[in-house]
């Protein structure tokens, strides 16, 4: 058997779209332009790639995008500071923080310092708390993107019995949350779960995120099972180049699964389309509006 490909490139490409009409909208009806702003600590060139490709496609939807670069030896109390200024301009919608920060800043602190109303990333407790009370919030952007790609296979998720590889606050705990949200039957399964290949192959949904490369075998699916992987690994590859893996062992799942997101081309770009959602839907309320549903 071999799998049907989720292309969240031309999915995420889709939504973007929509993205860009609902912010031409705000813009015509109300004077109000989306605006993100990205703060960058340090130079890390994988991050910058992401950050980079954020503030492209920010701009190709119609939303405002600044961005704050700043060393790698910057202070806590400075990085504060700024949050605290773009906390204040009424300009900006959405504040994302890029993470890893580097050792001297504590992240909690940081995250902990936007404004809830201007968190994109999902990542304050408040909105974790939101998320999880079944409250309307803003919801991090890869669960987001993975329950819509996992959408596009099942319409309706009530009843099927999920399982979620990973346990981050980042994307296992939040996508558990959204998955219970849409009455799938949720299992949260990490590193230490007993028999963890026997779980994932009682899954109908798996989601995977557990930043290991290549982890999940074909003989960890249930055939037929919708599969999608999160992760995102840089791994040698052919001639001294590197090339990105999932953390799914994608040639045999293939064989196996009965849908998968291929890395790159999965999950990553719904990503970034979730966070010019949450963006655009933080503007929306700021301005007193109903922001539109995706
Ligand atoms: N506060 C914060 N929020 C984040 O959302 C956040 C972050 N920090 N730190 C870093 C990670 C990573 N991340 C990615 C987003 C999109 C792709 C993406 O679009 N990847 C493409 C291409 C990857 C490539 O070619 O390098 C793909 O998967 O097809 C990847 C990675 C967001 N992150």
């Amino acid at each position: 058997m071999s799998a049907k490909v989720i292309d969240g490139k031309a999915i995420a490409e889709t939504l973007r779209a929509r993205i860009a009409i609902e912010a031409a909208k705000l813009i015509k009806d109300h004077g109000v332009t989306p605006g993100l702003t990205v703060v960058i600590v340090g130079d890390d060139p994988a991050s910058q790639v992401y950050v980079r490709s954020k503030v492209k496609q920010t701009a190709e939807a119609g939303l405002n995008s600044t961005e704050h670069k700043l060393p790698a030896d910057t202070s806590e109390a400075d990085l504060l500071a700024l949050i605290a200024k773009l906390n204040a301009d009424p300009s900006v919608h959405g504040i994302l923080v890029q993470l890893p920060l580097p050792k001297q800043i504590d992240a909690e602190r940081v995250i902990q310092a936007i404004d809830p109303a201007k968190d994109v990333d999902g990542f304050h407790p408040i909105n974790v708390g939101r998320l999880n009370a079944g409250l309307d919030s803003l919801v991090p952007c890869t669960p987001q993107g993975c329950v819509l790609l996992a959408k596009t296979i099942h319409p309706d998720l009530t009843g099927m019995n999920a399982v979620v590889l990973g346990r981050s606050n980042i994307v296992g705990k939040p996508v558990a949350a959204l998955l219970i949200q849409e009455s799938a039957t949720v299992t949260i399964a990490h590193s230490k779960t007993r028999d963890l290949k026997q779980v994932c192959r009682a899954a109908d949904l798996l989601v995977v995120a557990v930043g290991r490369p290549e982890m999940v075998k074909g003989d960890w699916i249930k055939p037929g099972a919708t599969v999608i992987d999160v992760g995102i690994n840089r791994v040698p590859g052919a001639e001294g180049k590197t090339r990105l893996v999932g953390d799914v062992d994608y040639a045999e799942a293939a064989e196996v699964a009965g849908a998968i997101t291929p890395v790159p081309g999965g999950v990553g770009p719904m990503t970034i389309a979730c966070l010019l959602a949450n963006t655009l839907k933080a503007a929306a309320l700021a301005a007193g509006h109903e922001p539109p549903k995706f």
